[in-house]
């Protein structure tokens, strides 16, 4: 049997705190998921909302008639006699998903009406509906609480339901209260007591279950179920579409029109429309969930793939990417190497990943992006001896106070401590260091360009480059650091220069050169 997906990203997505999607991105959402995703329907708004949302399926229904599929644009209205039904014909549409009372305490609660009287105003909405040539689907809000607090309400309206020319039932666990076990035993009353009927199941997330609940629910041989995009909807949302394909296709091998390649672009493009940022975790279509963070993941990969499984990213249009960090071993270093198209002596590649993991226990991630940047900084330095090293440093930054540095380094085994103020930061570090080299009456380079530069991407937790000019007898050196922290990174580059003057007499600018690019 065939499941019916239908989207209802904007509808129920919209409902989301702070979601709000103008005309044109609804009609772009509406043909990615028709055109693209290849859902069976969706509903686009609710009627009489606002003059904005009838633009909107106005928009949507014109693009729908010309592309032959009006069938598949539904639009949720309200038991209102011809109210929501003329305003979905005015707006082009089709089909109205009826929003009825699914549970006794919600006619006799919100509407002040007996069940028999609901049912009469439900029949003369589908009778004006018919007459309209508008088809009728039924939504029974809040059925979950129906079938826990009043089954008998929940079997007489259905019941009723299945007298008038209705085409499909909707089973909404509006409030998300149901547990995996719950929704299978409902469901499965509700498809043995009326066969032949074509329901859809809704789930809500309020309970983290909406996706386990499709599960059980597709377990009991309804038609259908509803779905958004990135999960959005009413409080804790709905079942996120790309989640419900990969049950559908992994779990349950139950035949459906989605085309899981196209999930990702429309997540995206469902991210930027409504604001909300998928998290980073988000199966399926979160940034870091084809991500592999540690060593022994990364080998086994290459072993002999044995730590994938069969949410292969390819499948959803994305790849898979390996994690640089505290936790990355050699082997998800040669990884990202292989993409960028680097290959590295043994002897570079243990640098590499000891500098990968020193900066990881700094900053979170290192991403492929900060590698060269990496590689470069690692193999400049590698020829370079370390007779100069800086102990200890505080660094002072306070309002209306000048920066103060206090530094303890060693030059060839021996310590000196100094303080000093400066303009910045770094500058309060550098008079302090030039403060130890004039007591050991030692010449030291002037500073001449300093130029700082983060990786392609970068946010402000990335890592920063910092490339230091110098001048040293006349002769002009570079050098560089990389670091999480600006002032860190400049620390290390004017460490680096300081060891290549302290390693040898040199002067000829060559030498330098050669030193510090090796
Ligand atoms: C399953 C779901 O998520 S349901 C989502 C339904 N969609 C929306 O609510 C969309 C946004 N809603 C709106 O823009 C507005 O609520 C409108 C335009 C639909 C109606 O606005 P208003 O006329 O101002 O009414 P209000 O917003 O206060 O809604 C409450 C009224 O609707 C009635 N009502 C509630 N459910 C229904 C229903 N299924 N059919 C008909 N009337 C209903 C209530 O009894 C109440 O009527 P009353 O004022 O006579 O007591």
């Amino acid at each position: 049997m065939k499941i019916e997906v239908m989207d209802t990203t904007l509808r129920d997505g919209e409902q989301t705190t702070g979601v709000s999607f103008n005309e044109g991105e609804k009609l772009a959402m509406a043909r990615l998921l028709l055109e693209e995703i290849k859902v069976d329907r969706i509903e686009v708004a609710s009627a009489r909302v606002s003059e904005g949302e009838f633009a909107a399926v106005k928009g949507i229904t014109e693009w729908a008639r010309k592309n032959n599929c009006l069938e598949k644009i539904e639009v949720l209205g309200f038991v209102d006699g011809d109210i929501s039904l003329n305003w979905i014909k005015d707006a082009g549409g089709k089909v109205i998903n009826l929003l009825t009372k699914g549970s006794k305490k919600h006619v006799q609660g919100q509407l002040r009406k007996t069940p028999e009287q609901h049912m009469e105003d439900v029949a003369k909405v589908v009778s004006i509906a018919e007459d309209m040539g508008i088809t009728v689907n039924v939504y029974l809000e809040d059925w979950s609480n129906g079938m826990l607090t009043s089954p008998e309400y929940v079997f007489y309206v259905v019941g009723e339901l299945k007298k008038m020319n209705v085409k499909r039932i909707m089973l909404p666990d509006t409030l998300g209260v149901l547990n995996p076990d719950q929704s299978f035993a409902f469901c499965s009353d509700m498809v043995d007591r009326f066969p032949d009927t074509h329901f859809d199941f809704h789930a809500h997330n309020d309970y983290d279950m909406a996706v386990a609940n499709v599960f059980s629910a597709l377990k009991t041989g309804i038609s259908g179920i509803h779905t958004t995009v990135n999960g959005l909807g009413e409080r804790a949302g709905n079942a996120p579409l790309a989640s419900v394909i990969g049950i559908l296709n992994d779990h349950l091998n139950l035949q459906n029109s989605l085309d899981e390649s196209k999930i990702t672009t429309i997540s995206k493009v469902v991210e930027q429309f409504s604001g909300l940022r998928i998290p980073e975790n988000q199966p399926i279509t979160g940034y870091n969930v084809f991500t592999q963070c540690s060593g022994v993941h990364a080998d086994g990969d290459s072993k002999d793939n044995l730590y994938f499984n069969n949410l292969m990213p390819e499948r959803f249009g994305r790849n898979r990417r390996y994690a640089l960090g505290k936790t990355s071993g050699k082997a998800n270093i040669k990884k990202n190497l292989e993409e960028l198209g680097i290959e590295l002596s043994p002897e570079h590649m243990k640098k590499v990943t000891q500098k990968v993991i020193e900066l990881g226990d700094k900053k979170k991630i290192v991403t492929i992006e900060d590698l060269p940047f990496i590689i470069a900084d690692v193999l400049k330095s590698s020829s370079v001896k370390d007779a100069i090293k800086i102990r200890n440093y505080n660094l002072s930054l306070a309002h209306d106070l000048r920066p103060l540095a206090s530094i303890s380094m060693e030059i060839n085994g021996k310590r000196y401590d100094e303080t000093a103020v400066g303009d910045g930061q770094y500058d309060a570090f550098m008079r302090a260091l030039w403060r130890i080299y004039k007591k050991l009456d030692k010449v030291h380079p002037i500073l001449v360009d300093y130029w700082v530069s983060i990786p392609p991407g970068g946010k402000t937790d990335a890592l920063v480059e910092t490339m230091i000019t110098w001048d040293y007898k006349g002769v002009e050196i570079k050098s560089r650091g990389l670091s999480a922290d600006q002032t860190e990174a400049a620390i290390e580059a004017t460490v680096k220069v300081l060891n290549v003057i302290e390693e040898g007499s040199l002067t000829r600018q060559a030498d330098w050169k050669e030193k510090l690019e090796k």
